[in-house]
This record gives C-alpha cells, structure tokens and sequence, in this order.
C-alpha cells in the first residue's frame, strides 16, 4: 500500500535539545495511526515538521510523495490539521474564520461558504455559526479546531489530542466523526495521552520516546506482549494445584490463595482452556473464572519506562 507519510532518518536538535532522533515510519495511505509517547516524546515537533511549522535538522519527510519541505505548498494543502493549541482568530464568526481558512488554499468565495456551512454541520455546530470562538465552549472550541481542519477536504487528517479536556458524550460523538471520515478514505493521524482512545481507534501505533520510535504495531499486537491473569474462584480450597506452568511456556506465575487461584500468563485467552481441563482432572470444581487482559496503557507504561532506563544507562556511560 502507497505512504501518507514516509520518514527516513528524520531528526531535529533545539540547540542542546535531541527532540527526533533519527525516525523512520511509514503511515500508510487509508490508515488509522496513532502515535504515542509520554510528555516530551517529540509527537509535536514531529507534526510541526510534516505542517512545515518547524524546520527538520535532517533525514527527509514526505506526504503523498511530497516533500514537506521541497514541495510544500503540495503536501500542505493535503493536511487537515486540528492542532492542541487553540490558534484561532477570536474576533471573526466561525464561519468567516473558516471561509478566510478556505480562501488561504486558494477555494473560490462561494465554494468556501458552502464548505464551511458543510463542516460546521459535519461536527455538529452549524447553529453556532455566527458566534466567535470565544464565546464558544470548550466542547464546541474543539468541534470548531476539527471543522477548521476540515474544511480544505484533507486526504491526511492530523489531530494532536482532539479530545483533550472534552467531556465522555463529545469525546464519543468525536470518535464517531472521525472514524466516518476514515471509512469514507482519510488517512488520520492521531496523537493522544487517552490510550483508551487510540486503542479504540487505531489500525497501528507508533510508540514514539525521546525522539526515537520504539515500536510499531497495531494495538492487539502490543496488547499479546504484556500479560493476563486468569483469575479462577474454585469450591474448595486446595493446598495445591497442578504445575501449569510446567505444562505450559506462556505462563509466568500461578498464585494460590485458599479458593482464589491466579495464573499470570502471556495470552491468556489461550491458556485458559489448559487451565481448566487440568483442574477439572484434579476433580476441583471451577464456580467463576475471568480473565484480565493486560491493558495497552500497562504496555505503553513499561515500554516507555525502559526506554527512561536506556537512556540513564547512556547518560552514565
Ligand atoms: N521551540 C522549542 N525550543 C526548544 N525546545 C523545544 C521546542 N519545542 C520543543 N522542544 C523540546 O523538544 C522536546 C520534544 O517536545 P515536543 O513538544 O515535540 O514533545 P511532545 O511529545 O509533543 O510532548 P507533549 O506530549 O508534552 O505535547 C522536548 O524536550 C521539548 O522541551
């Protein structure tokens, strides 16, 4: 499949500061992507370079075949762009602000109210269309950022956080827009703190710290590497159970608390039916078992946390 996005050994220094170092990604075209990182990781800067805000220090960067820098006049009016920051002209009517948006890329007047008008419904705000955005709240101010970046019809939408600070109901209502827009062909870029959020929506993450990227893989893949607990509450309490994890290589460890057994096992849907045949030869009866399934948020957390350790080992060599 084509690239949306094609890095190669893309990096970028703030004097002293490394915020890339050395990336290279691919978001394919149609994708949902997300891209991941705690405080600091670089997602912003890395936005800012693809939108032609920031100047890369090296590598290259293109967006359906075109360079960021090179080309940017071609690979820009392609992104959508919904930033974190409210950069918004507060005195016009939204409206306006999305017509002079239009104009900006070169759409004719006419076709720039009727996309506007389009938008605004899109998200849900069309009635507030006369209003400025600061009287808008906090809920529609982030409708309004996704309209603006809506409204040249972009075939790559980039949203760094779009749902930041927004309340369950918008925050939903939002996901709803934006996978529309993804079936309907747009690739998306997403950048969130909400994992919840990208493991929802995201085909492939990138797990971006301290300028590198760590990992690439669809959330279910990352989900696999962490581990699950099969959690069985049996009718009697035993003093022993059978070795499973003799039995079995994907499990780590097996907890007996009087009728409460805990078995920490990588892919834990696939453990558990070995699990219950044993204790059902045993002769022990099994009254509840669920099974919790590592969380993309543990992954992230201890991938990102290894990453810390690298880099103090770097530091200190
Ligand atoms: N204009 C700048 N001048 C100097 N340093 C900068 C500048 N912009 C970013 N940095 C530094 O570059 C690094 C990456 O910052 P960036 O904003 O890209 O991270 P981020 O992943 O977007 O973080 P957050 O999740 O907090 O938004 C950080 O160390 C930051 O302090």
């Amino acid at each position: 499949m084509a690239s949306a996005i094609e890095i190669r050994g893309l990096t970028k220094s703030y004097g002293d500061v490394t915020a890339l170092d050395g990336i290279d990604l691919d978001v394919p075209e149609g994708s949902f992507f997300g891209l991941l990182g705690p405080n600091g990781a670089g997602k912003t800067t890395f936005i800012n370079i693809l939108v032609g805000l920031v100047r890369k220090s090296g590598g290259t960067a293109s967006v359906f075949g075109y360079d960021v820098e090179a080309d940017y006049r071609e690979a820009r009016d392609r992104i959508g762009l919904a930033p974190q920051e409210f950069n918004v002209d507060r005195f016009f009517p939204i409206r306006e602000v999305l017509e002079h948006k239009a104009g900006y890329h070169g759409i004719p007047h006419d076709e720039a109210r009727e996309r506007a008008d389009d938008v605004l419904k899109r998200v849900g705000i069309y009635d507030k269309r006369d209003t400025r955005f600061d009287w808008l709240s906090g809920g529609m101010k982030r409708r309004f950022m996704l309209a603006r970046a809506l409204i040249t019809d972009p075939d790559l939408l980039i949203l760094d956080e779009p749902t930041a600070g927004v309340d369950v109901q918008l925050r939903h209502e939002l996901w709803e827009t934006i996978i529309d827009l993804n079936e309907q062909g747009t690739t998306i870029l997403l950048t969130t703190h909400y994992i919840e959020e990208a493991e929802r929506l995201c085909d492939e993450v990138a797990i971006l710290d301290s300028g590198r990227v760590l990992e690439v893989a669809s959330p279910d893949e990352l989900m696999d590497r962490g581990t699950d607990d099969i959690v069985i509450q049996l009718r009697d309490s035993p003093t022993a159970v059978p070795d499973f994890a003799a039995d079995n290589d994907r499990v780590e460890t097996v907890e007996l608390d009087g009728a409460r057994l805990v078995v920490t096992a990588q892919q834990g849907g696939l453990v558990a039916p070995d699990v219950v045949q044993a204790l059902d030869r045993d002769g022990h009866e099994i009254v509840d078992l669920e099974i919790s399934r590592t969380s993309l948020e543990e992954v992230f957390v201890e991938m990102t946390r290894q990453g810390e350790d690298r880099a103090t080992a770097e530091v200190q060599q």
